[in-house]
């Protein structure tokens, strides 16, 4: 699906396939700067974060392993519930881990600071934070990222993995959703 098939969805294209491209290669230039020698472990949070997870992953130059959790607090709407649910859980044991969780987007911040207080208590030796996108007109929760692709205005977005109702996460650039749409 390109953006030409759902432009009646979108209001603005916000960031397109090449931008995210440019800006993931230059997170990926810290990351291996911040964790040469190391060993990570990188958790993706899906659904939202699989495009990110498979595009950094693959341009980092690092030897990582990945492993996948799956929570959900938006369900079908466009606001979070604020109530987190473990759907899958990790296959790994974090103790003594180097971690790093990727996640498409921080919008209240409501579903990370509940999973680094769960994934801390599993006692990592460090535990950091990539994000591709974040709202910070929409944080109810201070958290410390090490990692932000791109700060956005606070409006519900679309694409690269990002879903409103399931839909949409195959889009290669991330836009804004047409109220309409929603409403
Ligand atoms: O900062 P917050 O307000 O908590 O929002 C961010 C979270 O919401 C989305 O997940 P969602 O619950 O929609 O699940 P999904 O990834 O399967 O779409 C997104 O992928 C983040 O995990
Ligand atoms: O803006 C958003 N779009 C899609 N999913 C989301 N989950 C939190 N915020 C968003
Ligand atoms: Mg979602």
């Amino acid at each position: 699906m390109e953006f030409t098939d759902v432009n009646d969805d979108l209001t603005e294209i916000l960031i397109t396939e090449e931008q995210i491209r440019s800006r993931l290669a230059e997170l990926c230039r810290e990351i291996e700067r911040d964790y040469a020698g190391k060993d990570v472990l990188l958790i993706g949070v899906l659904k939202g974060a699989v495009m990110v997870m498979a595009d950094l992953a693959r341009e980092l130059k690092l030897p990582i392993t990945m492993d996948w959790m799956a929570v959900s607090s938006y369900g079908s709407g466009t606001a979070s519930s604020g109530v987190v649910r473990i759907l899958k859980d990790l296959d790994t044991d974090l103790s003594g881990k180097t971690v790093l969780i990727v996640e498409d987007i921080i919008d209240s911040g409501l579903t990370l600071s509940w999973l680094l207080a769960n994934l801390r208590s599993r006692g990592p030796e460090s535990i950091e934070i990539c994000t591709l996108l974040r709202k910070p007109e929409a944080a109810r929760v201070d958290i410390d990222v090490k990692y932000v692709g791109f700060e956005i205005p606070n409006q519900f977005v679309v694409g690269y993995g990002l879903d409103y109702a399931e839909k949409y996460r195959n889009l290669r650039g991330v836009g804004i959703l047409a109220p309409a749409v929603y409403s």
